[in-house]
Protein backbone atom coordinates (compact mmCIF):
# COMPACT_ATOMS: atom_id res chain seq x y z
CA UNK A 1 0.00 0.00 0.00
CA UNK A 2 1.53 3.63 -0.95
CA UNK A 3 0.09 6.14 0.89
CA UNK A 4 0.37 10.14 0.02
CA UNK A 5 0.24 13.38 1.62
CA UNK A 6 -0.65 16.61 -0.23
CA UNK A 7 0.23 19.48 2.87
CA UNK A 8 1.61 23.01 3.54
CA UNK A 9 2.63 20.74 6.57
CA UNK A 10 4.30 17.72 5.53
CA UNK A 11 6.09 17.60 9.02
CA UNK A 12 2.91 16.71 10.04
CA UNK A 13 3.59 13.08 8.78
CA UNK A 14 7.15 12.61 10.58
CA UNK A 15 5.02 10.96 13.06
CA UNK A 16 4.18 7.42 10.59
CA UNK A 17 7.91 6.81 10.92
CA UNK A 18 7.13 5.96 14.70
CA UNK A 19 5.86 2.60 16.33
CA UNK A 20 3.69 0.15 14.08
CA UNK A 21 3.17 2.38 10.86
CA UNK A 22 7.17 2.53 11.50
CA UNK A 23 7.66 -0.73 11.58
CA UNK A 24 5.07 -1.61 8.60
CA UNK A 25 7.09 0.52 6.73
CA UNK A 26 10.38 -0.96 7.38
CA UNK A 27 8.70 -3.99 6.51
CA UNK A 28 7.85 -2.73 2.85
CA UNK A 29 3.85 -3.40 3.95
CA UNK A 30 3.05 0.47 3.51
CA UNK A 31 4.53 3.09 1.65
CA UNK A 32 4.85 6.50 2.84
CA UNK A 33 5.10 9.90 0.77
CA UNK A 34 4.11 13.13 2.78
CA UNK A 35 4.56 16.57 -0.39
CA UNK A 36 4.59 19.99 0.32
CA UNK A 37 1.73 21.63 -2.18
CA UNK A 38 4.14 25.12 -2.25
CA UNK A 39 6.21 22.28 -4.28
CA UNK A 40 3.87 22.81 -6.78
CA UNK A 41 3.73 26.59 -6.79
CA UNK A 42 5.65 29.24 -9.59
CA UNK A 43 6.00 32.87 -7.53
CA UNK A 44 7.93 34.25 -5.02
CA UNK A 45 5.96 33.99 -2.53
CA UNK A 46 5.02 29.97 -3.12
CA UNK A 47 1.14 31.39 -3.10
CA UNK A 48 -1.77 28.51 -2.44
CA UNK A 49 -4.57 30.64 -1.20
CA UNK A 50 -6.73 33.06 -2.75
CA UNK A 51 -9.42 35.39 -1.49
CA UNK A 52 -12.97 33.43 -1.46
CA UNK A 53 -14.88 33.99 -5.16
CA UNK A 54 -18.66 35.66 -3.81
CA UNK A 55 -17.37 37.37 -0.60
CA UNK A 56 -16.84 36.05 2.71
CA UNK A 57 -14.36 35.49 5.81
CA UNK A 58 -10.74 34.23 4.91
CA UNK A 59 -9.22 32.63 2.61
CA UNK A 60 -9.74 29.38 -0.14
CA UNK A 61 -6.88 27.12 -1.62
CA UNK A 62 -6.23 27.47 -5.13
CA UNK A 63 -6.78 24.63 -7.55
CA UNK A 64 -3.69 25.29 -9.51
CA UNK A 65 -0.88 23.69 -7.23
CA UNK A 66 -3.52 20.70 -6.65
CA UNK A 67 -4.12 19.73 -10.02
CA UNK A 68 0.16 20.33 -10.46
CA UNK A 69 0.71 17.57 -8.23
CA UNK A 70 -2.13 15.52 -9.16
CA UNK A 71 -0.24 15.34 -12.52
CA UNK A 72 3.07 14.68 -10.89
CA UNK A 73 1.81 12.11 -8.36
CA UNK A 74 -0.73 10.00 -10.41
CA UNK A 75 -0.62 11.28 -14.20
CA UNK A 76 -3.85 12.31 -16.25
CA UNK A 77 -5.17 8.83 -16.81
CA UNK A 78 -8.67 7.86 -14.89
CA UNK A 79 -7.54 4.83 -12.58
CA UNK A 80 -10.16 3.96 -9.87
CA UNK A 81 -8.33 1.87 -8.18
CA UNK A 82 -6.64 4.89 -6.89
CA UNK A 83 -8.40 6.70 -3.30
CA UNK A 84 -8.20 10.32 -2.88
CA UNK A 85 -9.36 10.86 0.47
CA UNK A 86 -10.14 14.43 1.28
CA UNK A 87 -10.48 15.14 4.53
CA UNK A 88 -13.32 18.01 5.20
CA UNK A 89 -16.08 19.22 7.66
CA UNK A 90 -18.69 18.82 5.07
CA UNK A 91 -17.62 14.99 4.47
CA UNK A 92 -19.37 11.82 5.04
CA UNK A 93 -18.62 10.88 8.64
CA UNK A 94 -15.21 8.52 8.48
CA UNK A 95 -16.21 4.93 10.31
CA UNK A 96 -14.49 1.52 10.50
CA UNK A 97 -16.22 0.69 7.36
CA UNK A 98 -14.63 3.24 5.72
CA UNK A 99 -11.29 2.25 7.08
CA UNK A 100 -11.87 -1.68 6.41
CA UNK A 101 -12.82 -0.95 2.51
CA UNK A 102 -10.07 1.53 2.09
CA UNK A 103 -7.42 -0.91 4.10
CA UNK A 104 -7.74 -2.89 0.70
CA UNK A 105 -6.68 -0.10 -1.53
CA UNK A 106 -3.36 0.13 -3.30
CA UNK A 107 -2.61 3.60 -3.13
CA UNK A 108 -4.30 6.21 -1.69
CA UNK A 109 -3.49 9.66 -1.82
CA UNK A 110 -4.52 12.20 1.43
CA UNK A 111 -5.52 15.72 0.57
CA UNK A 112 -4.59 17.66 3.63
CA UNK A 113 -6.69 21.55 3.06
CA UNK A 114 -6.17 24.68 5.15
CA UNK A 115 -7.66 28.12 5.35
CA UNK A 116 -11.71 27.67 4.61
CA UNK A 117 -10.67 24.90 2.39
CA UNK A 118 -10.10 23.71 -1.38
CA UNK A 119 -11.26 25.00 -4.12
CA UNK A 120 -14.42 23.00 -5.17
CA UNK A 121 -13.04 22.12 -8.94
CA UNK A 122 -10.31 20.19 -7.37
CA UNK A 123 -12.68 17.76 -5.96
CA UNK A 124 -14.71 17.98 -9.06
CA UNK A 125 -11.43 17.09 -10.96
CA UNK A 126 -10.37 14.29 -8.94
CA UNK A 127 -13.77 12.68 -9.02
CA UNK A 128 -13.61 12.49 -13.21
CA UNK A 129 -10.40 10.67 -12.53
CA UNK A 130 -9.92 8.88 -9.16
CA UNK A 131 -12.33 7.25 -5.99
CA UNK A 132 -12.83 10.39 -4.54
CA UNK A 133 -13.80 10.19 -0.41
CA UNK A 134 -14.99 13.41 1.51
CA UNK A 135 -14.75 12.31 4.71
CA UNK A 136 -15.34 13.84 8.04
CA UNK A 137 -13.56 12.90 11.50
CA UNK A 138 -16.38 13.87 13.64
CA UNK A 139 -18.57 16.90 14.36
CA UNK A 140 -16.00 19.47 15.63
CA UNK A 141 -14.01 21.86 13.78
CA UNK A 142 -10.22 21.17 13.13
CA UNK A 143 -7.92 23.55 11.41
CA UNK A 144 -7.10 21.80 8.61
CA UNK A 145 -6.96 18.16 6.85
CA UNK A 146 -3.72 17.12 8.56
CA UNK A 147 -4.85 15.23 11.93
CA UNK A 148 -7.53 13.76 10.35
CA UNK A 149 -5.50 12.41 8.06
CA UNK A 150 -3.12 10.79 10.24
CA UNK A 151 -6.42 9.20 12.62
CA UNK A 152 -7.83 7.75 9.32
CA UNK A 153 -4.47 6.20 8.21
CA UNK A 154 -3.97 4.66 11.71
CA UNK A 155 -7.39 3.06 11.71
CA UNK A 156 -6.83 2.23 8.09
CA UNK A 157 -3.22 0.50 7.80
CA UNK A 158 -3.96 -0.95 11.16
CA UNK A 159 -6.02 -3.26 9.58
CA UNK A 160 -3.72 -4.25 6.97
CA UNK A 161 -2.58 -8.12 7.29
CA UNK A 162 0.88 -8.08 8.98
CA UNK A 163 0.74 -4.87 10.03
CA UNK A 164 -1.13 -5.70 13.96
CA UNK A 165 1.04 -8.00 15.71
CA UNK A 166 -1.99 -9.74 16.87
CA UNK A 167 -5.06 -9.85 14.62
CA UNK A 168 -7.47 -11.47 17.02
CA UNK A 169 -7.30 -8.40 18.77
CA UNK A 170 -9.13 -6.92 15.71
CA UNK A 171 -11.84 -8.83 16.48
CA UNK A 172 -13.34 -7.87 19.82
CA UNK A 173 -12.49 -4.21 18.84
CA UNK A 174 -15.28 -2.32 19.23
CA UNK A 175 -17.32 -1.13 16.22
CA UNK A 176 -15.65 -4.52 14.44
CA UNK A 177 -18.53 -6.89 12.98
CA UNK A 178 -16.87 -9.70 15.48
CA UNK A 179 -18.22 -7.53 18.57
CA UNK A 180 -21.52 -7.18 17.17
CA UNK A 181 -21.01 -3.50 17.02
CA UNK A 182 -20.96 -3.05 20.55
CA UNK A 183 -18.62 -1.30 22.88
CA UNK A 184 -15.62 -3.10 24.47
CA UNK A 185 -15.46 -4.75 27.69
CA UNK A 186 -13.26 -3.16 30.39
CA UNK A 187 -9.78 -4.33 30.59
CA UNK A 188 -7.80 -5.57 33.33
CA UNK A 189 -4.25 -6.91 34.28
CA UNK A 190 -1.71 -7.46 37.37
CA UNK A 191 -2.00 -6.68 40.19
CA UNK A 192 -4.85 -8.64 41.13
CA UNK A 193 -5.63 -5.62 44.09
CA UNK A 194 -4.41 -1.69 42.88
CA UNK A 195 -4.80 1.02 45.40
CA UNK A 196 -7.74 -0.92 47.31
CA UNK A 197 -9.41 -1.69 43.71
CA UNK A 198 -9.63 -5.62 42.16
CA UNK A 199 -9.83 -6.96 39.06
CA UNK A 200 -13.61 -8.61 39.25
CA UNK A 201 -13.15 -11.94 40.80
CA UNK A 202 -14.41 -13.70 37.11
CA UNK A 203 -11.30 -12.67 35.59
CA UNK A 204 -9.49 -14.75 38.05
CA UNK A 205 -11.86 -17.84 38.04
CA UNK A 206 -10.03 -19.18 34.88
CA UNK A 207 -13.66 -20.75 33.79
CA UNK A 208 -13.81 -19.12 30.30
CA UNK A 209 -17.39 -19.37 29.60
CA UNK A 210 -18.31 -17.06 32.56
CA UNK A 211 -15.22 -14.76 31.45
CA UNK A 212 -17.16 -14.64 27.64
CA UNK A 213 -20.38 -14.49 29.36
CA UNK A 214 -19.32 -11.61 32.07
CA UNK A 215 -17.05 -10.00 29.10
CA UNK A 216 -20.79 -9.84 26.71
CA UNK A 217 -22.90 -8.21 29.10
CA UNK A 218 -20.32 -5.55 30.50
CA UNK A 219 -19.92 -4.98 26.55
CA UNK A 220 -24.12 -4.70 26.32
CA UNK A 221 -24.03 -2.91 29.34
CA UNK A 222 -21.52 -0.12 28.51
CA UNK A 223 -23.08 0.67 25.13
CA UNK A 224 -26.52 0.83 26.63
CA UNK A 225 -24.98 3.64 28.70
CA UNK A 226 -22.87 5.53 26.24
CA UNK A 227 -23.53 4.04 22.75
CA UNK A 228 -27.41 3.07 22.36
CA UNK A 229 -27.56 3.85 18.85
CA UNK A 230 -25.47 1.32 18.49
CA UNK A 231 -27.88 -1.43 20.20
CA UNK A 232 -29.79 -2.76 17.02
CA UNK A 233 -32.29 -5.03 19.33
CA UNK A 234 -33.67 -2.20 21.04
C1 LIG B 1 -19.38 30.80 7.13
C2 LIG B 1 -17.90 30.53 7.00
C3 LIG B 1 -17.08 31.70 7.48
N1 LIG B 1 -17.58 29.30 7.72
C4 LIG B 1 -16.15 29.12 7.88
C5 LIG B 1 -15.80 27.79 8.44
N2 LIG B 1 -16.39 26.73 7.63
C6 LIG B 1 -16.13 25.42 8.12
C7 LIG B 1 -14.65 25.16 8.18
C8 LIG B 1 -14.02 25.02 9.40
C9 LIG B 1 -12.65 24.78 9.46
C10 LIG B 1 -11.93 24.67 8.30
C11 LIG B 1 -10.47 24.41 8.38
N3 LIG B 1 -10.12 23.32 7.48
C12 LIG B 1 -9.48 23.47 6.30
C13 LIG B 1 -9.32 22.22 5.71
C14 LIG B 1 -9.90 21.28 6.59
C15 LIG B 1 -10.06 19.89 6.53
C16 LIG B 1 -10.74 19.24 7.54
C17 LIG B 1 -11.26 19.97 8.61
C18 LIG B 1 -12.07 19.31 9.66
N4 LIG B 1 -12.63 20.00 10.68
N5 LIG B 1 -13.35 19.14 11.44
C19 LIG B 1 -13.27 17.89 10.92
N6 LIG B 1 -13.89 16.77 11.44
C20 LIG B 1 -12.45 17.96 9.80
C21 LIG B 1 -12.14 16.79 9.03
N7 LIG B 1 -11.93 15.79 8.51
C22 LIG B 1 -11.08 21.35 8.69
C23 LIG B 1 -10.41 21.99 7.68
C24 LIG B 1 -12.55 24.79 7.06
C25 LIG B 1 -13.93 25.04 7.02
C26 LIG B 1 -17.86 26.88 7.59
C27 LIG B 1 -18.18 28.19 6.97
Amino acid sequence: MRLDYLTIFPEFFDVLGISLLGKAVDNGIVDIHAHDLRTWTHDRHRTVDDTPCGGGAGMVMKPDPWGEAFDDLLGADPDPSVHVVIPTPSGTPFRQDDAAQLSHADRIVFCCGRYEGIDHRVIDYASEHWSVHELSLGDYVLNGGEVAALAMTEAIVRLVPGVLGNPESLSEESYSQDQEGLLEYPVYTRPASWRGWDVPEVLMSGHHGHIAQWRREQSRELTRRRRPDLLTDE
